[in-house]
C-alpha cells in the first residue's frame, strides 16, 4: 500500500529535519571550540604568551593543513617552520603540542623524564606489545629495561658479529645473482631488500631462527604480524575503543592474527626452556638463562613478558636500521667522492684483515661511521617521539598542564641553523672526524650535488653543553638525538649501529651504487600508531655494479 504524503507535511518535516541539523551544528561547534579554547588557556608563557599553532578547523582540527602539505613529515616540519620551537596541533578533537628545542626536549627525556610517560599506544598495538620495555612506564618498565640492558650491552651484541656478516654476506651474493641476469649491472629497490636481511638478522638474534625473508619467504607469523599493523592504522581502530569487538571478518580476521602470534611464540618459549642450552647467546635463550640465575635481584620476566619483549625487539629492529642503511647509500650514491672515500677506508680493511671483517676492524672504520651518524641525523628513522605529562611543568617559561600530550620533533631541530650552525641540508659525514680543519673544509667546500631527497633535512647537529645557557657550543660535540635521549634512549643503540655498519662494510666491499635514473627518493611517516618512525616511500631505487678487486 502507497502511503501518501501531503506537500504540507513534507514540508513540516523537512523544516524540522533542518532545524534539528542546526541545532546538532550549533552544538557540536559550541562543544568544539569551547574544547579548543580550554585546551589553549591550559598552556601559556610565564610572560602572558599564548601557545601559537594553525587555528583548527571545527571538527577537523588541523587535519586540512597536514593534507595540503606535501605529506604528514612534512606538515610537522611547515608547523614549526611558520610557529617556532613550539606549536599546538589539533588532531582532529585530540590536542597535542610538538616542541623541537633541545633545551625543551632535554627537560622531557632527561632532567624530568619522570614527569614524562610514554603515551599509550591504540588498543590493538597495546595488545601486541603487551606488557614489554617499549610500553611500560615507571618501575615495570625498569625491571624490564635492567634485565635487557644485560641482553644488549656493548659485548653481547659484539657476540653476535658473525650472524651479522654472515647474512649480510647472503644479501651481497643474491645481488650478485641480479646481477649476472642482466648483464654488468641492475636495478634494485634497495629498501625490500634490506628490510628482509635485518628481519632475519634481529629474528635469528632474538629467536635463534630466521623468518627466511632474505629468500623471499612470507613467513606466516609476518603475514599475520602485517595484518594487525595494518589494521591498528585505521582510523576506527585509532579513535574508538570497541570497533574491534564488532562481529565483523576484518575483526575476525584480527582475532585469528593474534592468536597465531601467539601460538607462535608461546611454542618457541616453551621448546626453548625445554632445550636450554646455556651456551646460547639469542635473546630469548639469554632470557630464559636470567629466570634460572640466582645472581640476578630483579624478579625475571614471565613467558608472558619474554613473549611482549620478543615481539617489540623483532619489530623494532629492522625497519628502523633499514630505512637508515638505505637512506646511506642513496646519499653515498649522490655522493660520488664520499662513496669512493667510504670504500676506500673498506677496502683498507678488509686488505689487512685478509679478506675477512673482525670485531676490531670494525672499530676503525671512522668514515663509515661518520656516514651513519650523519644518515641517521639527516633522515631520522623515528621522527618522533611522544610523552604525557602526569603534573604541571615549566618547559623553557611555558607552562603545560599535567596529562598534556607531548611530541618532539627531530627532523626540524636538525635543520635549526641556530643550533646547527651553517649549511645545516649539506650530507657531510666528515663533521663527524677528530681533524677539525678537515670538518671545517668539507663545510665550506660543498659539493653541488643535487640534494634531492625531498623532506630530507641535512643539518650539522650540535649538542649544547647542558649547564649552559647557550644554544652553541664547540663543534666536536656534535650527536644526533635520533636514538632517543635520557634512560628510555633506544635500548637496541650498539646493536643497530654495529649490524649498520657491517651491511654496509659487505655491501661497499662488492658493489659499486648509482641512484636509479629519474629517481627521487622521498621519506614518509610510517603508519605505526605507535611511533612517528618514516620509511623512504616507494623504497630507494639504486643501479648495482660489481666492484673489481
Ligand atoms: C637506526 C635504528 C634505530 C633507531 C633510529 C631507533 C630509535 C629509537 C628511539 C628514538 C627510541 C626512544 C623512543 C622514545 O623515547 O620514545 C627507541 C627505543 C627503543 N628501541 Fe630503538 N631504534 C633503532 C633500532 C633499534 C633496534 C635494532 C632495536 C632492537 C634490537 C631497538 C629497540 C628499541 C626498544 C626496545 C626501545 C624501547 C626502549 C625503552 O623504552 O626503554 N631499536 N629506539
Amino acid at each position: 500500500m502507497l502511503v501518501s504524503i501531503d506537500k504540507t507535511t513534507l514540508f513540516t518535516f523537512l523544516l524540522w529535519l533542518l532545524l534539528a541539523v542546526l541545532i546538532v551544528w550549533l552544538w557540536l561547534r559550541i562543544w568544539y571550540f569551547r574544547l579548543v579554547f580550554d585546551a589553549r588557556s591550559q598552556i601559556y608563557h610565564l610572560e602572558g604568551k599564548t601557545v601559537p599553532g594553525s587555528f583548527p578547523r571545527m571538527l577537523l582540527g588541523n587535519l586540512v593543513d597536514v593534507y595540503r602539505s606535501r605529506n604528514r613529515l612534512s606538515a610537522y616540519h611547515l608547523f614549526h617552520q611558520q610557529f617556532g620551537e613550539i606549536v599546538q596541533i589539533f588532531w582532529m578533537w585530540r590536542q597535542q603540542i610538538s616542541v623541537t628545542n633541545y633545551q625543551m626536549i632535554r627537560h622531557i627525556l632527561v632532567d624530568n623524564q619522570k614527569n614524562y610517560a610514554k603515551f599509550p599506544p591504540n588498543s590493538l598495538i597495546q595488545r601486541l606489545y603487551g606488557n614489554s620495555v617499549l610500553t611500560n612506564n615507571g618501575d615495570e618498565w625498569k625491571r624490564h629495561r635492567l634485565l635487557l640492558n644485560e641482553v644488549f650491552s656493548k659485548q653481547q651484541v659484539a657476540s653476535f658479529h658473525e650472524i651479522f656478516v654472515d647474512y649480510s654476506e647472503q644479501l651481497a651474493n643474491k645481488w650478485n645473482g641480479y646481477i649476472k641476469k642482466s648483464g654488468e649491472s641492475a636495478e634494485v629497490n634497495i629498501y625490500p631488500q634490506l628490510l628482509a636481511l635485518f628481519l632475519d638478522i634481529v629474528a635469528k638474534v632474538a629467536i635463534g631462527q630466521d623468518f627466511e625473508a632474505l629468500q623471499g619467504e612470507a613467513h606466516e607469523f609476518l603475514q599475520h604480524l602485517k595484518y594487525i599493523v595494518h589494521q591498528s592504522t585505521r582510523p576506527v581502530h585509532q579513535f574508538t575503543n570497541w570497533w574491534k569487538y564488532l562481529p565483523l571478518p576484518s575483526n575476525r580476521k584480527l582475532e585469528q592474527a593474534f592468536v597465531a602470534i601467539d601460538d607462535f611464540l608461546d611454542r618457541l618459549i616453551r621448546q626453548r626452556a625445554e632445550m636450554f642450552d646455556p651456551d646460547s647467546s639469542n635473546v630469548l635463550d639469554l632470557l630464559l638463562q636470567a629466570k634460572n640465575s640466582l645472581e640476578t635481584e630483579l624478579q625475571p620476566l614471565t613467558d608472558r613478558e619474554v613473549r611482549d619483549n620478543l615481539l617489540a625487539i623483532i619489530i623494532n629492529g629492522h625497519e628502523t636500521v633499514a630505512t637508515s642503511v638505505s637512506i646511506s647509500l642513496y646519499l653515498l650514491a649522490q655522493h660520488p667522492e664520499k662513496l669512493a672515500r667510504a670504500q676506500a677506508e673498506v677496502d683498507q680493511i678488509m686488505d689487512r684483515e685478509q679478506g675477512k671483517l673482525t670485531e676490531a676492524g670494525l672499530s676503525e672504520l671512522d668514515y663509515l661511521n661518520s656516514v651513519v651518524i650523519e644518515s641517521l641525523r639527516l633522515c631520522p628513522p623515528m621522527a618522533g617521539l611522544q610523552r604525557i605529562s602526569s603534573d604541571r611543568d615549566v618547559l623553557e617559561g611555558w607552562s603545560i598542564p599535567a596529562l598534556q600530550v607531548v611530541g618532539i620533533t627531530l627532523m626540524p631541530l636538525h635543520q635549526n641553523p641556530e643550533y646547527f650552525g651553517e649549511q645545516p641540508e649539506q650530507f657531510h659525514p666528515e663533521r663527524y672526524l677528530d681533524d677539525e680543519d678537515e670538518a671545517k673544509n668539507a663545510l665550506i667546500d660543498v659539493d653541488n650535488a643535487t640534494q634531492s631527497f625531498k623532506q630530507c633535512p641535512f643539518s650539522r647537529f650540535v649538542t649544547p653543553d647542558p649547564k649552559s645557557n647557550s644554544r652553541r657550543t664547540k663543534a666536536s660535540v656534535y650527536f644526533p638525538l635520533t636514538f632517543g635521549d635520557g634512560a628510555r634512549k633506544c635500548l637496541g643503540e650498539h646493536f643497530a649501529m654495529y649490524e649498520m655498519k657491517v651491511a654496509l662494510f659487505v655491501l661497499l666491499y662488492y658493489f659499486d651504487f648509482q641512484v636509479a635514473p629519474n629517481f627521487e627518493a622521498e621519506l614518509e611517516l610510517g603508519k605505526f600508531g605507535l611511533f612517528l618512525t618514516t620509511f623512504p616511500k616507494g623504497g630507494v631505487e639504486m643501479v648495482i655494479s660489481r666492484r673489481v678487486h
